[in-house]
């Protein structure tokens, strides 16, 4: 995904789904008004106000180049501060069964973004009966309750996205233009969703403080806790169909990833550093499909009354980096199982955690060729074998290093992300010429894999390829097999 979350140092380590932008700037605004007058009054004089309050907008001019879509709305347009682009919102309110979605981009690239999304419609596509509840969870606010056993591996929910912000619009508008677009976006909603939205989590527990806030600014904070990050598009060709515009063959013209909200039950999952539930995303519109899905997926075994969870960061931190995190950008401090945890149990997950970075970016220096090993990674006190000995590039034996990462995985409870491991067992297994093993391990990735990609997903590929014919990777037994670590090198971590 974006799910390449797998490494990342602790000082760089950032949200990778949600947004990490966190309340601030929610400056004063002169159009101040309760969250109930917003639900009341249905703002549109809101678009009149956002149109002509900026020095920088333009509401006279008119994106509407988008050929092949007729835009229920188009407005309005903020001018980009870095290029000659405009901003605009587009809103297509038909779209899934009249639930409505609305776009803040470049008229050209919301053309492409009709290209790739059908606008058939399909509203109800979350499973039924739904396989959980909505509750109060005490110090959490709403969550979702598993209401029957959900098997390792099978679909939650699914849900459409309401609001699409190109990430362009982050660095290339102000941010009164910006927030104002946001805004104007919602209120071109239909009503329905346009409430489902306002009722979504704000962080503030306190009512009154966001009771205060203007429609802008409650518009930002609601984006701010609410957002998911997702991947531009596919940029591959699409074939013809009754719902693609005639841009469908083009190339995404931006390239960028979109922040994206979900004004639906996908909106109220918590978060837990070692969740029960990992998501995906179903670019699938040209197959007659829902066109951008979000899909839950449960990673283990989910009993009747657990409270369904995902993580909104990357797992691999320590638990100061992740509390911090978590603090800084959604406003909670976390008190999950893993951070809940007391004493030398939080300096042995910390420890792991630590021990799955390094080892993960051993092996991936050894695959990639990478010269940082070569150096030699004091961290801890590892350090590969053959190279210490200065053997070639990727020579050293990574069967071991692979294993014990799948095994730290494991004990980690990592089950959204573990395939990565096994795909890294397996392919160091191959290195080595370990028929049996790099089956072992392939069929493993690809089972643990599909849950969280899904069926078609191209990471896959080369882990079915093994899966089937395990000697016919590129580094099939690369390595001479009797070279591995240097003696006592187990020792030192
Ligand atoms: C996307 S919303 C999740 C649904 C939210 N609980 C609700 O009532 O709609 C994110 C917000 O939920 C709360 N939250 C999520 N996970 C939490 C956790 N592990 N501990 C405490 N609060 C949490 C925080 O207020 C966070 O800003």
């Amino acid at each position: 995904h974006e799910k390449e979350h797998i490494i990342v140092d602790e000082a760089n380590n950032h949200a990778y789904d949600h947004k990490a932008c966190g309340p601030e700037g929610l400056g004063d605004d002169p159009l101040r008004s309760s969250a109930a007058d917003i639900l009341a009054t249905g703002e549109t004089d809101a678009l009149t106000y956002y149109a002509g309050n900026s020095a920088n907008s333009h509401p006279q001019e008119d994106p509407n180049t988008s050929p092949g879509h007729n835009w229920s709305s188009t407005n309005p347009c903020f001018n980009s501060i870095v290029s000659n682009d405009a901003f605009c919102v587009f809103t297509d309110t038909s779209y899934a069964n009249d639930e409505g979605i609305s776009f803040i981009t470049t008229a050209q690239r919301a053309a492409y973004l009709i290209s790739l999304l059908s606008f058939t419609p399909h509203s109800n596509i979350t499973s039924s009966p739904a396989k959980y509840t909505i509750s109060s969870i005490p110090g959490k606010g709403l969550g979702l309750i598993a209401s029957t056993r959900i098997p390792r591996g099978s679909v939650i929910l699914s849900s459409h996205p309401t609001l699409m912000i190109d990430y362009r619009v982050f660095d290339e508008l102000l941010r009164t233009d910006h927030i104002s677009l946001q805004a104007a976006a919602i209120s071109s909603l239909p009503p329905a969703h346009r409430s489902a939205f306002f009722n979504l989590s704000t962080q503030s527990k306190n009512a009154s403080v966001t009771g205060g806030l203007s429609r802008i600014a409650l518009t930002d904070t609601i984006i701010t806790t609410n957002a998911f990050d997702i991947p531009a598009p596919p940029p591959r060709p699409r074939p013809p169909s009754p719902h693609s515009s005639p841009l469908h063959n083009q190339i995404d013209p931006n390239d960028a990833p979109w922040h994206t909200v979900f004004a639906s039950s996908i909106s109220r999952l918590n978060h837990d550093c070692r969740p029960n539930a990992d998501y995906r995303w179903d670019w699938n519109s040209n197959k007659g499909g829902p066109g951008l899905v979000q899909v839950i997926t449960a990673v283990k075994d989910i009993l009747p009354g657990e409270e369904i969870t995902i993580s909104y960061i990357n797992p691999l931190g320590s638990r100061k980096a992740r509390q911090k995190l978590l603090s800084t950008a959604w406003g909670f401090e976390c008190s999950c199982e893993l951070c809940s945890r007391s004493g030398g149990r939080v300096e042995e997950a910390d420890w792991r955690v630590r021990l799955i970075r390094k080892v993960w970016r051993l092996l991936k220096e050894g695959q990639d060729g990478g010269s940082e090993v070569e150096r030699g990674e004091e961290e801890g006190g590892w350090k590969m074998g053959s190279r210490e000995r200065g053997e070639g590039k990727g020579e050293g034996d990574g069967t071991k290093a692979a294993e014990l990462m799948v095994s730290l995985y494991e004990m980690e409870g990592l089950w959204g992300t573990i395939h990565e491991a096994y795909a890294m067992a397996a392919r160091e297994h191959s290195k080595a010429g370990e028929t049996w093993m790099v089956m072992k391990w392939a069929a493993l990735a690809v089972e643990f894999g599909t849950m969280v990609l899904g069926e078609g997903d191209e990471a896959l590929r080369e882990m079915k390829g093994l899966a089937r014919n395990p000697c016919g990777h590129g580094a099939w037994s690369s390595r001479n097999k009797s070279e591995g670590y240097g003696e006592g090198d187990e020792e030192g971590w």
